[in-house]
């Protein structure tokens, strides 16, 4: 197994240090940030695959004697995110958990993040207005982040309807450990399969802000694999997901 860099991560990890600051040594990545802005110099040390967002300047990153090469190394396998994003319906969750399942009967490391269920906990206190679904994306996107640094196949699957916020999650993974996958199947036929019968409550008036009714879905302009469920079988469409995770390990 080849434990990969990511060439994102390296390079928006030196974004903003000071020009001396030390440069990568092997594989693991360890710099140090200067802050110039604190009277008292604060040292930021950021750790090998998850760059820090804080704009704190009393946070500091607490250096482990583990890396995400080690944590690789002992699995077997690499640390990465699929990202499953589409419509209500257009089948995300049936084939998440499919891809799962085949996963683990390979010894692979999974681990399945869902819309509905991290809404059940995680982000039981958000809502579907705009401001509340960025919220939602942007703490799994963390998540599912750390996850891909614990090593582990990290899929998730989320309606992440707009742009901005699935290229945050890319970028917080690490370009280079992310696989956008658009499940794509349009609103009538959504509506037609409506497996939760929300298409009709929100047609009824009964849900607000519901996607693709009254909320919208940005088309994915930048998605690793377009899966039409309109075409492929779930059988087909969990086929071709496990070819391309596989072609990443
Ligand atoms: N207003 C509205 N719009 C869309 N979806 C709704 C809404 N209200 C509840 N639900 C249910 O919530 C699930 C989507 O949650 P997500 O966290 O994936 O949404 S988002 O990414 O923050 O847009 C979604 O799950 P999926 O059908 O699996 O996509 C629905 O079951
Ligand atoms: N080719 C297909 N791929 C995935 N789901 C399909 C397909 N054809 C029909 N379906 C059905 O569509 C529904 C998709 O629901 P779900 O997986 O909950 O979607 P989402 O998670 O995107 O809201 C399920 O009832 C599933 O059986």
């Amino acid at each position: 197994m080849n434990v990969k860099m990511n060439k994102k991560e390296s390079k928006t990890s030196l974004e903003g240090f000071k020009e001396d600051a030390p440069e990568p040594q092997g594989i693991t990545e360890d710099k140090e940030q200067v802050d110039n802005d604190s009277n008292e110099q604060t040292v930021n040390r950021q750790p090998s695959t998850v760059n820090s967002t804080t704009s704190s300047k009393n946070i500091m990153w607490h250096e482990g004697k583990v890396t995400y090469e080690d944590r690789c190394k002992n699995l077997t396998q690499n640390g990465v995110v699929v990202w499953f994003t589409g419509l209500s319906g257009s089948g995300k969750s049936t084939i998440a958990v499919e891809v799962e399942k085949e996963l683990l009967k390979q010894g692979k490391a999974v681990y399945r993040l869902d819309g509905d269920n991290v809404r059940h906990g995680l982000n039981s206190d958000l809502g579907f207005a705009k401001e509340d679904r960025d919220e939602n994306i942007r703490r799994i996107a963390e998540v599912a982040a750390l996850f891909k640094d614990a090593g582990l196949i990290t899929l998730a699957s989320f309606i992440s309807p707009f742009q901005e916020m699935r290229d945050f999650a890319r970028e917080r993974a690490g370009e280079d450990s992310f696989i956008e996958i658009y499940v794509k199947a349009d609103v009538p036929t959504c509506a037609e399969r409506d497996p939760k019968g929300l298409y009709q409550k929100a047609k009824q008036g009964e849900i607000d802000d519901f996607t693709g009714v009254s909320s919208p879905y940005e088309t994915p302009e930048t998605s690793d694999v377009i899966i039409d469920t309109d075409k492929l079988s779930i059988g087909e469409s969990v086929q071709k997901i496990l070819e391309v995770i596989a072609n990443e390990q």
